[in-house]
This record gives structure tokens, C-alpha cells and sequence, in this order.
């Protein structure tokens, strides 16, 4: 068995892409559409994945675009998605600079967390860095905090 996907539901499918793609550096590997259900699937996958994504070789992140829905609630069940990124510090300081809430900041150098704009959680993690972190780490608030 492998892990294929995670799917997440978007109000707005460019905001989304801005943020995953534009602020986060994901690549689109697929998209499809369904005129008569009025929904937009896109497959993202990082960079060093996207050749091995496009042949369902490697995860990839599922973004739902249900046309007719512009808002979801946070789902109290789901956690985050995690990304392993080349410096913590860089990517979180260009996040902030672009609106992005920063829900942990990257203290320790080894984990962060931000917010998606449909609220989803996303941890970064440097690159290198222990996994999981050897030393206690200040949790980010769960979702009902935010
Ligand atoms: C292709 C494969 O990766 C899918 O996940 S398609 C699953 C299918 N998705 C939809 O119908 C999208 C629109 C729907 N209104 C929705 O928001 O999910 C599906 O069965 N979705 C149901 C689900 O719970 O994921
Ligand atoms: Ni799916």
C-alpha cells in the first residue's frame, strides 16, 4: 500500500494556489474538473516530487474546489500537513511579509507552523533538523484558538 494523497476543500481555489503554490513553492502536477457536480480538483506536489507525482509515484496534496462553497469551518479532527523546507527562517519571515498568520514561529530552528487561508494547519520543518524535535517544543494553539 502507499499514501497517495491528502485532500483538502478550499473556498477559493486562487488563494489557495497563491499560498501553496506562490508563498509555499508547490507545483501543480494535475487538475481536473466536473461541470455538472461544479467542482475543480488540482493535485500539488513539492518540487523534488513533482516528476514521480505525476505517475501517482509520490504524495501529493488533493485541493477541492467545490464551486458553489466559499468557506469551510476548521475540522477540529484534522492536524496539519508538514513540509520539510531548506531554511525555516526564510520561508516563515516571507510568509509573514505576505500576510500569512504565523501561529508558532520558528524559535528553535527546527519547527514552525502557519495557517493556510481555509485554515489549515502546516508545519514546517527544517531540513536536517531531528525529527521529531529531541527538545520539549512550545506546542502552535489547536485550531479553536486560532
Ligand atoms: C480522484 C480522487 O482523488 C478523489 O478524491 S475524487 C473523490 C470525490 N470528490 C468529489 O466528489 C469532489 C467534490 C465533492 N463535493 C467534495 O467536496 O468532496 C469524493 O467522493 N468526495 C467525497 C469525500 O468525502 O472526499
Ligand atoms: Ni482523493
Amino acid at each position: 500500500m502507499r499514501f497517495l494523497h491528502t485532500m483538502i476543500r478550499v473556498g477559493d481555489l486562487d488563494r489557495a494556489l497563491e499560498f501553496f503554490c506562490g508563498m509555499l513553492g508547490l507545483q501543480e502536477v494535475r487538475r481536473t474538473q466536473n461541470e455538472k457536480a461544479r467542482y475543480t480538483l488540482v493535485y500539488l506536489a513539492a518540487p523534488e516530487d513533482a516528476a514521480q507525482a505525476k505517475e501517482n509515484g509520490a504524495p501529493t496534496i488533493e485541493l477541492t474546489h467545490n464551486w458553489d462553497e466559499h468557506a469551510y469551518a476548521g475540522g477540529r479532527n484534522f492536524g496539519h500537513l508538514a513540509f520539510a523546507v531548506e531554511n525555516i527562517y526564510d520561508v516563515c519571515a516571507r510568509l509573514k511579509a505576505a500576510g500569512v498568520t504565523i501561529n508558532r514561529p520558528p524559535r528553535d530552528g527546527h519547527m514552525a507552523f502557519v495557517q493556510s487561508p481555509d485554515l489549515i494547519s502546516i508545519e514546517l520543518l527544517q531540513k536536517g533538523a531531528p525529527l521529531p524535535p529531541t527538545e520539549p517544543w512550545v506546542s502552535a494553539p489547536n485550531i479553536g484558538a486560532w
